[in-house]
Formats: structure tokens, C-alpha cells, sequence
């Protein structure tokens, strides 16, 4: 299970700080969506060029252009991006030919797409599927959303999940086993804690438990 740090409504400079004192504990490196929109892809340049050996996802949020947003994110330096799975079929297909062409990861994310939908994503046989909870929606009670999700996502290889992701719940996910994401984004509970490094230790510990 890997660990991948949303960083959102800050400065790069804070961005890359935070980073930094958190670097040992994360696996991938997420230039947030209000980054790329405050300073654009140059955002995910600088943090390639600051941190070359780690995985970074760039969360476009891709709705349209797939083919010269994914493009653009690749040469930038991005390993993994992202488009909405609601957005037209064609424009995910043109995302997911780039990534392929570039030997690049691709991160769908399912935020407000249903049963049918999703079924017609399967056929991205090598993409990651995010179970996204919208910050507008928090209040969505977590479990219950995640066991409607796991009616649809049997056959998804490859999973994420995210949107005020804490410690409690994935003590509670973990659990249940309601399910096994391969990759936990967590953006405020680590970089609004007032110990940035002892939270994301603390996450850590707790995915290397649920490794055994
Ligand atoms: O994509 C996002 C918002 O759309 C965030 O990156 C994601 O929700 C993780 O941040 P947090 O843990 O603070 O919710």
C-alpha cells in the first residue's frame, strides 16, 4: 500500500518544504489540483526537478483535451495524471493512448460516476481507479460510500482512495476490509497537522501493519 501526499492551497515553496520533512514516509508526491491551477504545470516541473526520485501525480483533473493535458503533464515530468471517469469516453481513451505511449501511469478518478459507467471504464485495463470522496461532500459517510463502490469495483486491479482521508478510518477500513485500495491519498490530515512528520510517521506505521 502506498502513501501519496496531496499537497492543495498552498505555495510551491511551502509545497516543497512539506515535502521535505515528510519525504522518508510518502511514496508519490500529488501537485495538487489548486497548485496546477494557481501556478500551472511548471508546478509539477519544479517539484520533479526538486524531488527526482520520487513518483509524482499530477491531478489535472482532466475534462477535456485529454490528449494535450496528458502530454503536457508527461513532459513536464509527471509519472502518474489524472481525468475525471465522468468526462467523455473519448477524451479517457486519448489520456489513457498518451500514457501508454509515454510509459506513464493514468489515475481515473470515479468521483460522481454509477454502476454504468464504471462498467464501461473496465476495458482501462492498466489505469488506477480513485474512490473520491468531493471535499464539497466530507460529510459523505465514508463507509457506507465505500460499500456501495465495492458493488461496482470487483475486477479494478488497481485502486486509490481519497477525500479526508484520517487515521481513524483507515484503522477502520482495515478492519472491515471493505477494501483494499493499493494507494491512500492523504492531503490535510498530514499538512494541516501541527507535526507535519509525526502524522505522516503515523500513517506509515500503520500501512506497514496492514502490509503483514
Ligand atoms: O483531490 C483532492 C480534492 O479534490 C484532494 O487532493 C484530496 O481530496 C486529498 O485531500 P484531503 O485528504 O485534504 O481531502
Amino acid at each position: 500500500m502506498k502513501i501519496q501526499l496531496a499537497l492543495d492551497r498552498i505555495n510551491i515553496e511551502s509545497a516543497i518544504k512539506i515535502v521535505e520533512k515528510v519525504y522518508d514516509y510518502i511514496d508519490i508526491i500529488e501537485v495538487g489540483t489548486s497548485l496546477i491551477k494557481d501556478y500551472g504545470i511548471s508546478s509539477v516541473g519544479k517539484m520533479r526537478k526538486q524531488f527526482p526520485d520520487k513518483l509524482i501525480l499530477a491531478d489535472l483533473k482532466t475534462m477535456d483535451e485529454g490528449e494535450y493535458e496528458f502530454k503536457t503533464a508527461y513532459s513536464a515530468g509527471a509519472d502518474i495524471a489524472t481525468v475525471m471517469g465522468v468526462t467523455p469516453l473519448n477524451t479517457i481513451s486519448l489520456c489513457y493512448d498518451v500514457a501508454q505511449k509515454y510509459k506513464k501511469s493514468i489515475m481515473i478518478d470515479l468521483m460522481e460516476t454509477n454502476e454504468s459507467r464504471i462498467t464501461n471504464l473496465k476495458k482501462f485495463k492498466e489505469a488506477i481507479f480513485c474512490i473520491h470522496i468531493a471535499k464539497d461532500e466530507i460529510e459523505k459517510d465514508f463507509e457506507s460510500y465505500f460499500q456501495k463502490m465495492k458493488l461496482y469495483i470487483s475486477e479494478l486491479p488497481h485502486l486509490a482512495i481519497a477525500g479526508g482521508i484520517n487515521i481513524e478510518l483507515l484503522n477502520k477500513l482495515n478492519k472491515t476490509r471493505i477494501i483494499k485500495p493499493e494507494i491512500v491519498i492523504i492531503g490535510s490530515a498530514i499538512t494541516k497537522a501541527f507535526d507535519m512528520q509525526k502524522a505522516a510517521k503515523e500513517f506509515y506505521s500503520l500501512m506497514q501493519n496492514i502490509k503483514k
